[in-house]
């Protein structure tokens, strides 16, 4: 049967003692996606993807990858992985790995392929432990594409890369979602959200407090950003001002978010010595950042 849904997660908890690392997430990945998972640290994502690959079993709630269990659906070659540790021998070159994973799949990708894709073809005989993070990364990256998988989800894949090897990986990546592959990814970098994912799935608390496009997100947020240089500024004044939703100081530079800026302007320009005023929209960090506070502060109501 072929089917268009990747994976469901339907009513899915887990709770680690006092910690509800995830409270009820509903989430549905049409084949195809690209879907960045975002969301500050401890919002539940690594634990998300965790009951998402059968590694932890959710309290309540169900998974299915595939219209499977993600067990069933990794065992079929389904799901490739990268995960922020784990599954790597240190003692072992490149190339014995690749093919030592490859020997787990009816129908790996050549090593050599592997390499290639991943950027990594002068690693194949060095050794694991000689390598640096962006390196290893680089090799957990080739290991999940060796199954050839629908699916691939990577927990925070560019984590120590540099930029040049951010930008690489990404181009691979690419390379993969135009053979149609379904992308699942968590990250703390927005700009790779923004960039690379047609989904931007935002959690906090163990929640989804956002779905959409990049765009739809930052659409959400209405309201801009002010930076002007207020000497002296009166921070408590300017913080009770309609449509001011907060503010921050780097010395004389005060940084407002606003709902309504040009009320916030006429009052800087009329009732403050401000300077050097720049005026922007909201890009995703500072839709993620509004809707994240707006998350807390509807959480903080319903515990009052
Ligand atoms: N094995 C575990 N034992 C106890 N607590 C855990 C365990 N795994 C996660 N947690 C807790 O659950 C919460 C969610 O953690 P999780 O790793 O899923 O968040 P995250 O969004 O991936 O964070 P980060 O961005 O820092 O990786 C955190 O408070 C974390 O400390």
């Amino acid at each position: 049967m072929t089917t268009t849904t990747a994976v469901t997660l339907n009513g899915v908890t887990k709770r680690y003692g006092e910690v509800q690392a995830v409270a009820g997430v509903d989430l549905t990945i049409r084949s195809g996606e690209v879907v960045a998972l975002l969301g500050p640290n401890g919002a539940g994502k690594s634990t998300t993807l965790e009951m998402l690959l059968g590694l932890v079993r959710p309290d309540q709630g169900t998974v299915q990858v595939y219209g499977a269990s993600p067990t069933d659906a990794i065992a079929a070659g389904q799901v490739g992985v990268m995960l922020q540790s784990g599954g790597i021998i240190e003692d072992a070159k490149v190339g014995e790995l690749l093919n030592l994973v490859g020997g787990l799949h009816h129908d790996p990708l050549p090593v050599s392929d592997a390499l290639q894709c991943a950027g990594i073809e002068d690693l194949a005989n060095r050794k694991m432990k000689g390598l640096s993070g962006g390196q290893k990364q680089r090799v957990r990256f080739a290991m999940a594409i060796i199954p050839q998988p629908d699916l691939i989800v990577l927990d925070e894949p560019t984590t120590g890369m540099d930029v040049e090897s951010r930008r690489d990986f990404w181009a691979s990546m690419h390379a993969e979602t135009a053979r149609g592959r379904t992308v699942l990814f968590a990250t703390h970098y927005l700009e790779e959200a923004d960039s690379y994912a047609d989904r931007v799935v935002l959690m906090r608390h163990g929640r989804i407090v956002a779905d959409g496009t990049a765009a739809q997100i930052k659409a959400g947020v209405s309201g801009r950003t002010i930076r002007a240089t207020v000497p002296g500024a009166d921070l408590a004044t300017l913080a009770s001002l309609p449509g001011v939703r907060t503010v921050e100081t780097r010395g004389d530079v005060v940084l407002l978010q606003c709902a309504d800026s040009d009320d916030t302007l006429r009052y800087l320009l009329t009732s403050t010595p401000a300077h050097d005023i720049e005026v922007t929209s909201a890009d995703l960090e500072d839709a993620v950042l509004a809707l994240s506070t707006e998350a807390l502060s509807a959480e903080e109501e319903t515990l009052t």
